[in-house]
């Protein structure tokens, strides 16, 4: 059996490598099949099952993983979510880490800029979606987002092996 993730994003990658750590981990294009930008948390989560369900093969595992952005009470947040596609076709579903974006994001993504390349234009560099993320930039490296997707993971891998007790 393999864990069969639907993205080529290294930190996604190392993270399922981390929590999957017995299992051999593929990366793969998948579809999410919602915006290249979720800006809300139904969305999010919306990409995250369907990137479980677009690598999932029989016998196999398929994990998707989404990042997102939403607003509570007029505040930009990040959002992240996690879907697993069980060798039994089961979808678990959880949800990471939500941290609070700065206000000057919310016009540049209204006018169709993504996250990733918010985030590069503020920090200067480049590909910070596959290394720290928004999250290491703004918890000061506290919590990078691969150890954001591995508790996610680990919260999908725990409920999988809850399911099989039953
Ligand atoms: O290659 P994939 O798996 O698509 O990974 P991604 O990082 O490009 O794409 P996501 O679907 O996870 O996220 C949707 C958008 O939000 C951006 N994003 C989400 N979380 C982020 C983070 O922590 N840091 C930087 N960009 C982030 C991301 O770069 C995309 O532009």
């Amino acid at each position: 059996m393999k864990v069969r993730i639907g993205s080529q994003n290294p930190a996604k990658i190392q993270a399922a490598q981390e929590v999957f750590s017995g299992y051999e981990v593929e990366g793969m294009d998948a579809s999410s099949n919602v915006s290249a930008q979720p800006t809300s948390d139904a969305e999010t989560k919306k990409g995250a099952i369907n990137r479980a369900r677009n690598t999932y093969q029989e016998g196999d595992l398929g994990l998707g993983l989404e990042g997102g952005v939403m607003t509570i009470e007029g505040q930009l947040y990040l959002c992240n979510w996690g879907a697993l596609m069980t060798d039994d076709q089961k979808i678990l579903t959880a949800s990471g880490a939500r941290i609070l974006l700065p206000e000057e994001f919310s016009a540049p993504l209204q006018g169709g800029l993504e996250l990733g390349d918010i985030m590069d234009n503020y920090t200067e560099r480049q590909d910070v979606r596959s290394k720290e993320g928004a999250i290491g930039v703004f918890t000061n490296d506290q919590v990078s987002r691969k150890e954001m997707f591995a508790h996610v993971i680990k919260l999908l891998y725990g409920q999988w092996e809850y399911s099989k007790k039953k």
